[in-house]
Formats: C-alpha cells, sequence, structure tokens
C-alpha cells in the first residue's frame, strides 16, 4: 500500500462557540492542512498520483477559506458545527472526496494543524 500526501497552508479566523476561555474570542491561524491519498496501484510513471494534481485541488478548495472568517461557512455557521480543528478536517475530507478524481485509490486521511504542536485527523472507518 501506497501513502501520496500534500501539504498546503491557509490563513483564515474562527472563533469557538460556547468555548469557556479565549478561544470563544475572535483570533486567527495559520492552518496548515495535508491530504493523504492511498492506494496499491502505480502507474506506469510509478506514481499512485501526481502531487501536482492533489495540489491543484487542494489549493483550490483552500483559496475559498483563505483570509476568511470560517464561522461564516454554513458548515460552520449557527446551524453548524464549531469551526475546531476536528471539524475543519471533516470538512475538507468531504470537500477534498468531491473534487478529487482518484478512481482506484481513496482518500486516507486529512490532518489539520492549529498550530505546529497541535492537530487534528479526520479519516473515514
Ligand atoms: N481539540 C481541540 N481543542 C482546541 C481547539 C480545537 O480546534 N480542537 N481549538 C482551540 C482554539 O482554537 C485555540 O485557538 C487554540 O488554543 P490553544 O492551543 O490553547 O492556543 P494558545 O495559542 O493559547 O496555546 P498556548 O500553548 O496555551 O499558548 C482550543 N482547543
Ligand atoms: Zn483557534
Amino acid at each position: 500500500m501506497f501513502q501520496v500526501c500534500v501539504r498546503a497552508h491557509f490563513d483564515a479566523a474562527h472563533f469557538i462557540r460556547d468555548y469557556d476561555g479565549d478561544c470563544s474570542n475572535l483570533h486567527g491561524h495559520r492552518w496548515d492542512v495535508e491530504v493523504c491519498i492511498a492506494g496499491k496501484q502505480l502507474d506506469q510513471l510509478g506514481m499512485l498520483i501526481d502531487f501536482k494534481e492533489v495540489k491543484q485541488s487542494i489549493r483550490k478548495t483552500l483559496k475559498l477559506l483563505d483570509h476568511g472568517l470560517l464561522n461564516n461557512l454554513t458548515f460552520f455557521g449557527p446551524k453548524g458545527v464549531n469551526p475546531t480543528a476536528e471539524n475543519l478536517a471533516q470538512f475538507l475530507f468531504l470537500e477534498f472526496k468531491r473534487d478529487l478524481v482518484i478512481e482506484d485509490k481513496r482518500l486516507a486521511w486529512v490532518k489539520v494543524f492549529e498550530s505546529p504542536d497541535t492537530w487534528a485527523i479526520f479519516k473515514e472507518d
């Protein structure tokens, strides 16, 4: 089994509703995002998937979030879930899964770093 992973980042603000502490105030992060695709079969070039393909898809999605307020997205709005690293990892997983054409491969996991020392991972069971 191979895994091909790409890292990208974006900057965005958020606040965590009902949080007992500073994180309920509006503040920003540089969010680092890692996306990994898994599969068994390499192509004739020896690639599971071209890094370029993955980067294009990720950059397109992250551009929509860059310099924005995550709480403004419906997913993280008043009727949605809080924009924690965990929920952001799930949100991005669903976005990438919809956008990436990966045929015989699968989206293995998405990792979201809120800081160099703190991160969350979402993957399907
Ligand atoms: N499991 C999670 N815990 C927390 C999340 C999260 O997304 N998932 N988010 C936050 C806040 O967004 C906050 O910005 C980060 O808090 P913290 O790590 O405490 O940040 P500090 O810069 O204050 O860290 P120090 O090391 O204490 O300076 C909170 N928790
Ligand atoms: Zn935060």
